[in-house]
């Protein structure tokens, strides 16, 4: 049977993989694995498997102080870490309130996890700004990659981005400011210190329903990413390996602002939750001797102070996920925001005595931070009208360099997840920079059109990376012989005359086509999306087109914030095979 026939990236609705996969159920999970770090690899497996096993829900024991709750986020606690990797060399039992490097760092609340760390939004005591703090798995494994991590974000935290222009690449890139070790139930674990940044591009997808996000912003995601990888490439010789949705985060704007209203709207809630429970409490008792309720309120209130807390703390060890609101891609920042320029605060009656506690002043300045906020997201320079342009402006950041490696040191053969792997890493060739080339493009492709790419299954008589080579070669042509002569596993996908030996027959469809036909982009639009991305998705990666070049593509040319930016030093289409590491590992000097 022909793969076509079991394409899902070509056959499916538009939005079917909104409904069939899940974040969590795609491929991302088994890749974190498969892409981690050989010395990784096992430890990643027996996360995997327990991850996999169904956790019984109650275990994932809810995570806020009962009373300090706060919903304003995309959290969902079925979707933590498990509480199995809270022992000796897992996860650092971290809580709001704890105190880091020496009372420096305060935790204020979970901003996200991944299988190394669990990440924390924390107040930074000296510069008093607020920070990203990444609190790392204690195992001896864990704790190696980490140190490797930070040696590569030391490299490209380095912001001298210019790289011969007046641009400054390296902004696109997360940046470390700070590491230190924290000892711990579980051991020591490696801490690392970042700025805030907000959701990452697959919750902008899921916003869209897999629709296709606007391509105004996916110019702007493009552009931004391109410079970014071109600045790692060439300025930095990092590799990345993982550049999918997920790791690449929205900026947020203004941090404090935001954290600002973030917590007073999270107090507002709690306040309005104290205040109807009253309220049901005292509709459904009205007939209660006062007296009664009086002398139990103080009996109850005794024993409270008592015991020295004004509540009894629910015991909890996984705290539940609340990125900070991006303004494209949270509806909750439109609702947070209204609710902060003065429209219908949700506030209890006024007459009660949970009244929120917000200062005139207060709400004002975080009103007006709101306001500018907008204004300051806007950085297009280059415009001629310089008027702001609310929220058509969105930043991006390149995150977690988990997996990122060194032009001239690869730690192991098992790069990129699934869906954005590019062929020479299936067919085990050698590979290089132009590997994340590959997978901006496939990342590119997703965000016009929600769909993957490639989305390779497997069949009764085909694997899925048998699949995978069907599907690009159904997209893009033949492989280059070279690659079928020299990957390491190509015999097991092809036979000596060059055919693929489990899957018969293919279904040639140009990616111009697919763009027109299934996407219903005008032919014009196709055509042009699709001289942007082919040059990306050249077989070759010696022949690939690198991505400081492609940022000079006419597709770019009207991104907003970044109109008319050309990197001069790079050649549009051309391959970047003059850049160090660009096909396959340099030897070290
Ligand atoms: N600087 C940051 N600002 C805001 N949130 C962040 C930041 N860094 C990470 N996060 C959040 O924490 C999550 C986990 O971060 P990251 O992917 O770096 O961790 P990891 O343990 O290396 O995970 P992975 O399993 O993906 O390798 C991210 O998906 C994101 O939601």
């Amino acid at each position: 049977m022909g793969s076509s026939i079991n394409y899902p990236g070509f056959i499916s609705k538009p939005n079917q993989r909104a409904i069939s996969s899940p974040t969590f159920q795609r491929e991302s999970v088994n890749t974190k694995q498969g892409t981690a770090k050989s010395k990784l690899s096992l430890a990643l497996q027996i996360h995997k498997d327990e991850k996999d096993d169904g956790m019984d829900p109650i275990h994932k024991e809810e995570v806020q102080d009962a009373d300090t709750d706060s919903d304003y986020s995309s959290c969902d606690e079925k979707n933590e870490e498990s509480l199995r990797d809270y022992k000796p060399g897992g996860y650092h039992p971290a809580f709001r309130g704890e105190t880091y490097n020496g009372g420096r760092y305060m935790l204020v609340r979970k901003l996200g996890w991944g299988h190394f760390s669990t990440v924390w939004l924390a107040r930074d005591t000296v510069s008093n700004a607020h920070v990203a703090m990444k609190i790392v798995r204690s195992d001896k494994v864990y704790t190696e990659a980490a140190l490797d991590e930070i040696k590569l974000l030391r490299r490209v935290s380095t912001r001298d981005g210019s790289l011969g222009g007046y641009y400054d690449s390296s902004k696109h890139i997360l940046s470390l400011s700070d590491s230190f070790e924290h000892t711990g139930p579980n051991g020591k674990h490696v801490v690392m210190v970042f700025e805030v940044l907000g959701e990452n591009l697959l919750a902008l997808i899921k916003k869209y329903e897999h629709r296709g996000i606007p391509v105004m912003y996916v110019k702007q995601i493009a552009k931004q990413l391109l410079l970014g990888l071109d600045y790692m490439h060439r300025k930095c010789g990092v590799i990345h390996t993982d550049i999918k949705p997920e790791n690449v985060l929205m900026e947020v704007g203004d941090v404090e602002a935001i954290v600002k209203m973030v917590e007073l709207l999270d107090k507002q809630k709690r306040d309005q939750r104290k205040f109807q429970k009253r309220a049901t409490k005292t509709a459904i008792e009205p007939s209660v001797n006062i007296a009664s309720v009086n002398s139990s309120r103080s009996s109850t209130s005794t024993s409270l102070e008592r015991s020295g807390t004004r509540r009894v703390r629910r015991h909890t060890l996984i705290t539940g996920s609340q990125p900070l609101p991006s303004p494209i891609s949270s509806t909750n920042f439109f609702e947070m925001k209204s609710q902060m320029m003065g429209q219908s605060l949700p506030r209890p009656m006024p007459s009660s005595k949970s009244n929120i506690n917000i200062s005139g002043g207060e709400e004002e300045q975080v009103t007006n931070s709101l306001s500018s906020l907008e204004i300051s997201t806007c950085t297009d320079e280059h415009a001629e009208d310089a008027t702001p342009r609310n929220l058509d402006v969105i930043q991006i950041k390149i995150a977690d360099l988990g997996n990122a490696c060194w032009y001239d040191e690869h730690y192991t053969n098992s790069i990129q997840t699934r869906e954005y792997r590019s062929p020479e890493v299936i067919l085990g060739c050698e590979w290089g920079c132009s590997a994340d080339v590959w997978s901006a493009a496939c990342l590119i492709f997703e965000l016009l059109t929600g769909d993957f790419l490639f989305e390779p299954d497997e069949g009764h008589s085909y694997t899925k990376d048998d699949d995978h080579i069907a599907q690009i070669i159904e997209l893009l042509g033949e492989l280059p012989y070279n690659m079928l002569e020299t990957g390491r596993h190509s015999r097991t996908f092809f036979n000596s005359k060059g055919m693929l030996r489990n899957i018969s027959k293919l279904k040639f469809w140009p990616l111009k086509d697919v763009l027109h036909e299934k996407y219903k982009f005008s032919e014009e639009d196709a055509e042009n999306i699709s001289d942007f991305l082919l040059p990306m998705l050249r077989l070759s990666p010696q022949d690939r087109a690198d991505a400081g070049g492609m940022v000079n593509h006419p597709w770019l040319e009207d991104t907003v914030g970044l109109e008319g930016l050309k990197l001069d030093s790079r050649s549009l289409y051309d391959s970047g095979a003059g850049i160090p590491g660009w096909f396959q590992e340099v030897p070290r000097k």
